[in-house]
């Protein structure tokens, strides 16, 4: 089967698909029993990323389960930094931590190559196109460079990201400098994974929600903008999706600023909003995560919401953040069989 007739591919070049094609990011992850037992095996959780024979075996799990109609790598934004020799960990119970950035260290990031360092991510992309059904497509991804940032100034996640809002304010120019930098290396990765065999990639702008209109501009819309430029430059047939949490009205021009084939929105973007955006071009999301927990008729309603709202455009439907591990797999199971139309 050729990648164009994947479903996914099929909404990213602009058709209306029905039922429309369904994937959920973090879709292989700690609500899976078989994702824990995988985990508990693999040592640590980078370990897991860079071992092709675990990273493979974990992106499959959920597409055996619910047949999803995409797979996603299974890594992390954070392997960016990682290969930047920002030691990244992550520890139980305390999310990632790093060593934090100051603005003397940003110059010698430039010359630092990350390829290298990736392979076993590429690897593992090259035995999933292998393992994985023809009918189901197979995305890559990267985190955006202002919220990889985030992470890499303040060396661990925060609820505002008021570090790096700070460090952004004091040190305009060293700032640029990093998002720059950052926009680079993760055209190199994506590229890689492109060639490798994802038929699509999206960009995690996580913390895009927490940024003020010049700043949503200037760290958000740009950088991207340069992923996807240079992408694009040397593949030109690339799809690319990008999904900037939280970034309400601003969403209206991001699609034309960054130049994606498809924008993500979280589940506070109203419907009648995404239906606007959905003249524009592909869309992707919006079910409440907290709907899956909930089960029952709160994701009955939302599903339903979604469907009626956005089911006659270009649609991939989704969650509006990652599914949580307080999620009941048996929810998952009924989620897509709702999408597809299919009653038990
Ligand atoms: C901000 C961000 C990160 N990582 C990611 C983002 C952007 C999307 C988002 O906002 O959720 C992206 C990501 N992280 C993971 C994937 C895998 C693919 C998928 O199934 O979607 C993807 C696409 C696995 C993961 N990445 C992580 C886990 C859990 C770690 C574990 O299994 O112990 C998984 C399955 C760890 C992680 N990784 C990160 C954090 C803050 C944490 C800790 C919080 C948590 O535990 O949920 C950084």
């Amino acid at each position: 089967m050729a990648s164009g007739t994947r479903k996914i591919v099929e909404v990213l070049n602009g058709k209306t698909v029905t039922p429309p094609p369904v994937w959920l990011m973090r879709q292989a992850g700690r609500y899976l029993p078989e994702y824990r037992e995988t985990r508990a095996k693999a040592g640590s959780f980078l370990d897991l990323c860079y071992s092709p024979d675990y990273a493979v075996e974990v992106t499959l799990q959920p597409i055996r389960r619910y047949g999803f109609d995409a797979a996603i790598l299974f890594s992390d934004i954070l392997v960016i930094p990682d290969a930047l020799q920002r030691q990244v960990r992550f520890d139980e119970g305390h999310g990632p931590r790093m060593q934090p950035l100051a603005s003397e260290d940003i110059p010698a990031l430039a010359a630092m190559p990350v390829l290298d360092h990736l392979q076993p991510v590429i690897e593992t992309v090259r035995r999933l196109r292998i393992e994985l059904p023809t009918e189901t497509a197979l995305l890559g991804f990267c985190g955006a460079p202002w919220t990889v940032a985030t992470y890499m100034i303040a060396g661990h996640g925060t609820p505002d990201q008021a570090p790096t809002r700070l460090f952004a304010y004091r040190e305009p120019k060293g700032f640029a400098a990093l998002l720059d930098i950052l926009a680079e290396k993760s055209a190199e990765y994506l590229i890689a994974q492109i060639d490798a065999g994802a038929d699509a990639v999206q960009i995690f702008d996580s913390w895009a929600g927490v940024l003020g209109e010049n700043e949503f501009a200037a760290y958000a819309v740009k950088p991207v903008r340069r992923i996807i430029d240079l992408v694009k430059a040397r593949r030109p047939q690339a799809k690319i999706i990008a999904f900037a949490k939280g970034a309400g009205l601003f969403l209206k021009d991001y699609r034309e600023g960054t130049r994606a084939d498809a924008i993500g929105l979280d589940w506070t973007v109203p419907l009648s909003f995404a239906a606007d955006l959905q003249k524009e071009g592909p869309i992707q999301g919006n079910l409440d995560p907290q709907r899956v927990v909930a089960g029952g008729d709160a994701l009955r309603d939302g599903i339903d919401a979604i469907l009626q709202a956005l089911g006659n455009g270009p649609l991939i439907f989704n969650l509006g953040h990652g599914i949580t591990p307080q999620a009941d797999p048996a929810n998952v199971a009924a989620l897509v069989d709702r999408v597809r139309g299919i009653s038990r």
